[in-house]
């Protein structure tokens, strides 16, 4: 089964209304040990599984994931015995029969093969839950045009209509049941008073009539082994999408997962080689992964950011045993690798935390201001950098929107705090720059149009396609202006941000593509800096330095609210109008105004 749009659609429309799910558990309050076997017995209590292995229309996939004997199918057989225990036990038997077993089983797999994680406003998981046909029919695609929601709203919007529709192939029509799919069952009635999640989807490119519309089941800024591996252990599918099936890989596909070599002896055709590619692939990942799961679970910001910046630097630098024998090269991540987009995030927060302890720690006033204001510094540069290279893929796979949309607030947000530092005061009198000199509304850009834009869609909640390309074209100029004005500030004292050339404008990556030898620190070009903070902290007098400062910093703002707005709009794009992350960036507008 799949779902098809049954009308035009444009860009940044909801194509559902309200979804209320058939079966939601929350994760604080689980009967059973897991919440995919609470959701299986919520479905259970209301629907039977039909002869075609289907529960409430939803595929089960019970044939593909228990036919191999393996961990998942050990699992499911497991928890598919808890469950029938527990039905067993809710019906007054004593031991469940196979009957029993076999629904329980049938429950367990539609769970696993349509659940979704509910998150809360703030991204945090509270729970799982199965919606009916209108969402689950609805297929996987690693370039998708649609994306999802929730709302915890009882209220919802009177425009909001059903804009798809299940498209059942022949050989499909046995497995639907009468009436599974009936218009209207699903959707939130006006004023009803359960206060469950509803789930939305919407679109984020332009769909045809009679398109299959299709939603990401996984992380598309992962490189196409990974997403194909996930998709396979947990759904057991391949995916044959337009993005996986390019060949020669698409240029995102590629960025994400491209590792350089710099070698005396050896060529970079090396890698070519999978056995080596996997086994650097691997080490790489062990790094990365090391250092931010220590962050996560120790909680040492300033440990993981050196290893980080280590691994982003250094890349990896030991002989590894190769079939050819030792290989003693240098293996360097890719600046759009997907593990360093993983580190950019990871060092952006953890700078922040090291800004913060920073602050309460230290008891000389000077030092510590100093020192957090460099620490914040590097975090918007890491934050910056984070938005600006995943723009750059999106540029060509403009599915990436979700997360790019979040990037830029981020990015936003850390640079207009930074605006905001008692740092600033280092460089002028002490005092004299304490509060934010710079209004929202006096700072409008005169070369783009983003802040009407964003005032515009915030009140009709709808952006055109061609307006949005334009809006796009007109940030990318601004922002790329901007940046190259403070960049060289931003990442004074950080040896691999220094070694980024630009954080928006990746062609300077192009130009290197063939080399064997691209480590970061080639791209490094000193006369392209249009100032320099090494200038500023060398100027001869407080009034120069100030000066310097003062300029960065009006700057600084200017590019903090050019990424808020167009985070903002993005996020209306994908999320609507009213949704959190757009009201977020209102809230910050509100808030920098309040500062003049
Ligand atoms: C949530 S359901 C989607 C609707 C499903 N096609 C149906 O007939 O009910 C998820 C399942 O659909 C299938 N599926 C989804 N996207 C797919 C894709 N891109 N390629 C192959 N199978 C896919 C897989 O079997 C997956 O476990």
């Amino acid at each position: 089964m799949e779902m098809r749009a049954s009308e035009d659609i444009d860009i940044s429309t909801d194509i559902t209304p309200p979804l209320i799910p058939l079966s939601f558990s929350l994760l604080n309050s689980l009967t059973l040990p897991s919440p995919d076997l609470s959701t299986s017995l919520g479905l259970l209590l209301h629907h039977r599984p039909s002869l075609t292995g289907r529960i409430a229309g939803l595929l089960s996939n019970r044939h593909n994931l228990t036919s191999q004997n393996d961990q998942l199918s050990h699992r499911i057989r497991l928890d598919a015995q808890a469950l029938a225990a527990q039905i067993a036990n809710h019906c007054g038997y004593t031991e469940p029969n196979d009957c029993v077993l076999e629904e329980a089983m049938v429950a367990l797999c539609a769970v696993l093969t349509n659940a979704v994680e509910v998150q809360d406003n703030e991204g945090q998981n509270l729970g799982v839950a199965v919606f009916g046909p209108t969402f689950s029919w609805i297929n996987h695609s690693c370039s998708p045009n649609a994306c999802y929601r929730f709302t915890f709203s009882s209220s919802h919007s009177s425009e909001s209509k059903l804009r798809i529709a299940p498209f059942i192939r022949n050989s499909q029509q046995a497995q639907v049941d009468d009436g599974v799919w009936c218009v209207g069952s699903e959707f939130a009635k006006e004023g009803e008073q359960s206060n469950g999640p509803r789930l939305i989807v919407r679109s984020i490119k332009r769909i045809k009539k009679g398109e299959e519309v299709t939603v990401a089941y996984t992380d598309l800024l992962q490189p196409k082994a990974i997403r194909q591996s996930e998709l396979w252990s947990k759904y057991r599918f391949n995916c044959c999408c337009k993005r996986c099936s390019a060949l020669p890989f698409t240029y995102v596909d590629h960025a994400l997962q491209e590792i350089s070599v710099s070698s005396h002896d050896l060529s970079s055709s090396y890698l070519n080689s999978i056995f080596v590619r996997d086994m650097v692939d691997t080490r790489l990942n062990e790094d990365i992964d090391d250092a931010i799961s220590e962050y996560l679970s120790v909680g040492d910001p300033g440990t993981c950011c050196k290893k980080l910046e280590k691994v982003l630097m250094q890349g990896l630098n030991d002989q590894l045993e190769g079939f050819e024998g030792k290989l003693n090269s240098r293996f360097m991540l890719h600046p759009l690798h997907h593990l360093s987009l993983n580190a950019y995030t990871t060092l952006a927060s953890a700078y922040k935390v090291c800004a913060c302890n920073s602050l309460s720690v230290h008891s000389e006033v000077d030092r510590n201001q100093l020192e957090a204001f460099d620490l914040s510094r590097t975090s918007a540069a890491y934050s910056l950098l984070l938005a600006g290279s995943t723009h750059h893929l999106f540029k060509s796979e403009s599915s990436l929107i979700v997360s790019v949309a979040n990037f830029w607030v981020g990015a936003g947000e850390s640079l207009l705090s930074l605006t905001r530092s008692s740092g600033w005061s280092d460089f002028a009198k002490v005092g004299e720059v304490a509060s934010n000199p710079f209004s929202v509304k006096k700072s409008k850009c005169s070369k783009c149009s983003l802040t009407d834009r964003f005032r515009t869609c915030i009140l009709n909640g709808q952006i055109r396609s061609a307006d949005f390309e334009n809006v796009s074209n007109q940030f990318l100029s601004c922002v790329s202006d901007i940046t190259q004005k403070v960049w060289s500030f931003l990442v004074n004292g950080c040896h691999f941000l220094k070694s980024c050339k630009d954080p928006i404008d990746f062609s300077w990556l192009m130009s290197t593509k063939n080399s064997s030898t691209v480590g970061v620190r080639v791209h490094v070009n000193k006369t392209d800096i249009s100032y320099s903070h090494e200038s500023e902290t060398c100027a001869r007098n407080r009034e120069e330095q100030a000066y310097y400062a003062d300029h960065a910093r009006a700057n600084i703002f200017q590019l903090g609210l050019h990424c808020l707005l167009y985070g903002g709009l993005l996020a209306i794009i994908c999320y609507g109008h009213n949704s959190h992350l757009a009201c977020h960036v209102q809230t910050i507008l509100d808030h920098e105004e309040s500062f003049v």
